[in-house]
């Protein structure tokens, strides 16, 4: 939203109501402009309370938390929690480590001094920060910070480790649940040296930290999926076993490792939705008189100085620690037990949230949507996720006793995903989409096997699935071709999809039999459910034609 110069003066239209800055500034966000808080606090955007630049000073010699993957979520979740926590005095700085691409680091972060402005949007509301929690960064595969990185991890006072890496950041295997090329390749190399793969690394790191005395250690894995924490030391031990296995490493390496008390591994469930940079956001924050606040690309991923995000958050750890770690429970956080962290996981990722984000993701992609509120004012795919989530995964919910499922799922479908200030593309959450199923689905799916629950009554799992097959086509509602979302199974699946034209008959068990029957992907064989054969149908369906995708969920949904 460009400004507007009245009378010399300069305002900002800020939703309906225009704002009035007393001066017209210029500024860049970074330690220096800190200094001139009048402008931040002219512009309404809150700045840290306590002193940026000796707290990262500070940091680099004395860190205590650690993040691997500082993008959006971190940024303006974890990074402002650490925030509070140094407002009030109590020193948790992140070091963050960037274990891909080392560009991200400098053009998202160090660009910008580790500084995120953080916007939450809600109705004609934006509430602007300066989040300074993030006071220290390291690219592993950038010169000398690999040797930093070791350093830091063998200090006993850095106790903590959080992870946003995504889903794949985890995968040591490949789609046929063998050890991938690039896992053994690491359990053949050095322990000790600097791993591309974020959980060799890791188990390496540990190796460091054991060698130089094993002080106790935590690792939260903060990522959307079931059991994060279970998964996380999982991959970790099967490297650090194949090292012991060769000689590598000693057992009493592996034992320690595989000691909670000493190595912790709590499971986790986070929750906000946090969209990738809007170019609307930018442009009201250069209307604020920034001018470093456009958005720059990594690949195709949007990078920014901000990052924009919705108001809702909730954020569950198990307790679980084997060293000292933040004061979470002070700052918003739950720390509870595992069933109630379980049951808020079932809860959010695998019946009330991620899987009604999948089903519009996957639909909204294929039909051109151009964000999820914009879906969810469609009566068609609004009527789709309230089935999704009302007949089909509230009947396998338990109530975690710290929200009401019922509460959380309305405000779900009613105010989180409607919301118009959310400028949410199906496309972020189509990424990786064959790592999401599994978890979004297959689990819910589990349960019905296991409680003996009648599958035969579900209609929008089998339509989700079924569109997602026709979205791997690559060709949209329109007939016109699109580029799905990267996924590391993206040309393994359209492999087996070679050919296909809208409008022309095809044998549709021939070709997903190789896809439904990967219990890798939907936590089962869906040929062991009466899922496969109906998702064969609709799929045919799907593909008779433009305009087949739209008529086809109109036709299942009423
Ligand atoms: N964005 C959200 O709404 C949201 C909400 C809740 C949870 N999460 C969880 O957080 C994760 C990150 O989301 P984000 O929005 O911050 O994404 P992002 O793209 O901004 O950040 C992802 C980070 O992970 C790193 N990364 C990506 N692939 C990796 C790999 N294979 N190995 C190691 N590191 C890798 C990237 O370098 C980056 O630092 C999601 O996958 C999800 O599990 C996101
Ligand atoms: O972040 P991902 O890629 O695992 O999934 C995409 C979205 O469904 C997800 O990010 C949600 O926005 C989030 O889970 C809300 O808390």
């Amino acid at each position: 939203m460009p400004a507007i110069l009245r009378g010399g003066r300069r305002w900002i239209a800020r939703g309906a109501v225009p704002i009035q800055l007393s001066k017209v500034m210029y500024m860049k966000l970074n330690l220096s402009s800190l200094s001139h808080a009048s402008d931040y606090e002219a512009a309404g955007i809150q700045v840290p309370a306590f002193d940026v630049a000796a707290t990262q000073e500070r940091a680099r010699t004395n860190p205590r938390w650690l993040h691997i993957g500082p993008g959006n979520i971190f940024r303006i979740f974890l990074a402002r929690i650490a925030d509070d926590m140094l407002a009030d005095g109590k020193y948790w700085p992140i070091t963050g480590v960037v274990p891909m691409d080392p560009a991200e680091m400098e053009k998202q972060l160090e660009a910008f001094d580790l500084l995120t402005l953080g916007v939450i949007l809600s109705g004609d509301k934006r509430d602007t920060r300066v989040i300074a929690g993030l006071a220290d960064g390291l690219a592993t595969r950038r010169d000398g910070d690999f040797d930093r990185l070791v350093s830091i991890f063998t200090k006993p006072e850095m106790t903590t480790v959080t992870l946003t890496i995504t889903e794949k950041g985890y995968v040591i295997q490949d789609s046929q649940g063998e050890l991938s090329e690039a896992t053994r390749a690491d359990i053949a190399s050095d322990p000790y040296a600097n791993h591309e793969n974020t959980m060799a690394l890791l188990a390496g790191l540990l190796a460091h930290r054991y060698q130089a005395g094993g002080a106790p250690i935590n690792f939260i894995s903060a990522d959307n999926f079931s059991h994060n924490g279970d998964k996380l030391r999982d991959s970790i031990l099967q490297i650090a076993r194949g090292w012991v296995e060769r000689g590598a490493l000693s057992q009493e390496f592996l034992d320690w490792v595989s000691d909670d008390t000493k190595v912790a591994f709590p499971i986790s469930v986070i929750d906000k939705i946090t969209p990738r940079p809007s170019e609307e956001v930018s442009e009201y924050l250069t209307g604020l008189g920034f001018t470093d606040m456009g958005i720059d690309h990594l690949g195709r991923t949007p990078i920014a100085g901000f990052v924009n995000a919705e108001p809702t958050e909730y954020l569950i750890i198990e307790d679980k620690f084997a060293a000292e770690r933040p004061p979470f429970e002070d700052y918003g956080v739950y720390i509870t037990d595992r069933e109630t962290c379980d049951k808020f996981e079932r809860m959010k990722v695998t019946t009330c949230l991620n899987p009604l984000h999948t089903a519009l993701a996957v639909s909204g992609t294929v039909m051109r949507f151009p964000t999820i509120d914009s879906e969810m004012r469609d009566p068609d795919l609004a009527k789709m996720v309230n089935i999704l989530a009302y007949d089909e995964a509230m009947p396998v919910v338990t109530d975690p006793g710290i929200i009401d499922p019922k509460d959380f799922v309305r405000e779900v479908l009613e105010e989180r995903f409607p919301n118009s200030a959310l400028p949410d593309n199906p496309a972020r959450i189509a990424m990786d989409t064959s790592q999401k199923i599994p978890i979004r689905f297959g689990v819910t799916l589990q349960e019905y096997q296991r409680r003996g629950l009648d599958m035969d009554k579900l209609r929008v799992i089998p339509l989700v699935f079924a569109v997602w097959a026709r979205y791997l086509l690559g060709i949209a509602d329109d007939g016109e071709e699109f580029t799905p979302s990267s996924d590391p199974l993206l040309e393994e699946l359209q492999g087996h999809l070679k050919g296909i034209k809208l409008g022309e008959s095809v044998d549709a068990h021939a070709v997903l039999k190789p896809i439904l029957s990967n219990a890798n992907i939907f936590g089962l064989d869906l040929y062991t459910t009466p899922l496969a054969e109906k998702v064969e149908a609709l799929f045919t369906k799907l593909i008779a034609g433009p305009g087949a995708v739209r008529a086809t969920i109109h036709e299942e949904i009423n």
